[in-house]
Formats: C-alpha cells, structure tokens, sequence
C-alpha cells in the first residue's frame, strides 16, 4: 500500500465528526442491522448477539456476553472474537453518521485475558473524519462499565457506495435482503454493513 496514506491517526485538516439529525437518540438500542450478521444478527445461534446503543455525540456502547461457542484457549474467549466485537461495535457508528462504509483497518490491544460467562462492556466513537476516511477508537472493559480494560481498537472505516455490497455480495443474500419488506431492515442491511 506504498504512496497511501494508512496511518490510523487523523490528518491536521481532518473534521471533527457530525451526528446525523435523524441518529438514534442517546440511550435508544441500535438493533441488529442485519439478521444474519455474525456481530448482532439474531439470525446467527453462535454469533455475538452484541447489543448496541447510541451514546451522545457519535458515540455507542454495546454489550457482549461470551459464549462457550466463542472460546480460543480452554474457558478463555478467542482474540478474533473480541476483535470481531470491536469491529461490530466501531461499524455501528456508521449508523449515527449515516455513512455507508466498511472497516478498512482495525489494530487491536489484548490486555486482559476475557473468560467464558464475561460481560464485555464497550464503548465506541469516532474521533475525527477527512474525506471518505472515519477515525474511531474503541475499549472493551470487563467486571461492570467502569471495570479494568480487557481490549482496545483503532480502526479507520472507508465509506463505500452501495454498490460495494451489490457488487460484491453473494447474490442469492443480496436477493433476500432487498427483497426484505420490512423498508428499515432493507435500509439498515445495506447502509450499514452486510
Ligand atoms: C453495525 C455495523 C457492523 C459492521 C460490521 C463491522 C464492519 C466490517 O467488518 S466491514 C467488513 C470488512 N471490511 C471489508 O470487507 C473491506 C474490504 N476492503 C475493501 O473493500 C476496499 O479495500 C476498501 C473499500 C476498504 C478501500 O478500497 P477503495 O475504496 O478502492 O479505497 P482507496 O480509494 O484505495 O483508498 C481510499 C483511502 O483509504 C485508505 N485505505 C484504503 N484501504 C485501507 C486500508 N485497508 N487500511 C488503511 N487505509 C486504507 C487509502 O490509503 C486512501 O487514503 P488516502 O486517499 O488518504 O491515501
């Protein structure tokens, strides 16, 4: 990726980020944003079944509770799964934005080893936006909201058009999910992240 510029700290001339007018209000659950989504579909029995809500600002909290579908080491839950929370919970703040986009890199600190039956306590929000580039940060704490921090992201989100998922996405899903009646599932697969 040489003569790109990647670096997950903002530019100088980047803005800070705009809640959208019609984001969820503060407190207000975001809801799976796709049925079948590994993060926070209810469509997935060993998914994440994260719940997300929005925070003030372009902010989001989210719980997730391990599974002992969700272990790496025996009792201990798995990194790409905490990192798979980290991600879900960073992508849901594509909906306060309404920005389309997707995770284009995602850094990731384990400090605490995270066992089966925790609740991971995260916490979300974008930190500053230059063009189709979103900054966000994230931390996932265990033992209650203000307990010891278990991990940590950095993640830089690229906004895509829809046709991103169109054209990418296997078809018989893309299918299903447009055929969707419901007009805000049918939104939320595709604005936010198949
Ligand atoms: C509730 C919501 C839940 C959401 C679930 C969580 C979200 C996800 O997991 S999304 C799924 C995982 N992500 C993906 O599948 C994305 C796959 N990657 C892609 O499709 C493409 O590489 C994509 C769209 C990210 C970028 O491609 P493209 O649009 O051609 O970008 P391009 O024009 O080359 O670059 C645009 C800028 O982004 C930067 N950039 C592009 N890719 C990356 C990257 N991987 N890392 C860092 N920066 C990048 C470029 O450097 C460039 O910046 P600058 O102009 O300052 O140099």
């Amino acid at each position: 990726m040489s003569g790109r510029n990647t670096a997950l700290t903002p530019p100088d001339d980047a803005a800070a980020p705009v809640r959208h007018p019609d984001a969820p209000a503060p407190g207000e659950p975001l809801g799976a944003h796709y049925g079948h989504c590994f993060g926070c579909g209810e469509g997935q029995p060993h998914g994440l079944h994260l719940e997300a809500r929005a925070g003030e600002g372009v902010r989001v909290s989210a719980e997730f509770t391990v599974k002992p579908a969700h272990q790496g080491a025996p009792g201990l839950a798995h990194g790409g799964v905490l990192a798979t929370a980290l991600d879900e919970t960073l992508g849901s703040l594509n909906w306060l934005l309404r920005v389309i986009a997707v995770t284009g890199r995602l850094e990731t600190d384990f400090v605490r080893p995270v066992p089966v039956g925790t609740v991971l306590y995260l916490e979300a929000e974008v930190t500053a936006v230059a063009g189709r580039k979103i900054y966000s940060t994230a931390v996932g704490r265990i033992g209650g909201p203000q307990g010891p921090v278990a991990v940590r992201a950095d993640a830089l989100f690229i906004e895509v058009k829809v046709d991103h998922f169109i054209d990418n996405g296997r078809p018989e899903e893309i299918r299903a999910a447009m055929s969707d009646p419901d007009q805000v599932r049918r939104t939320r697969a595709f604005e936010v992240n198949p």
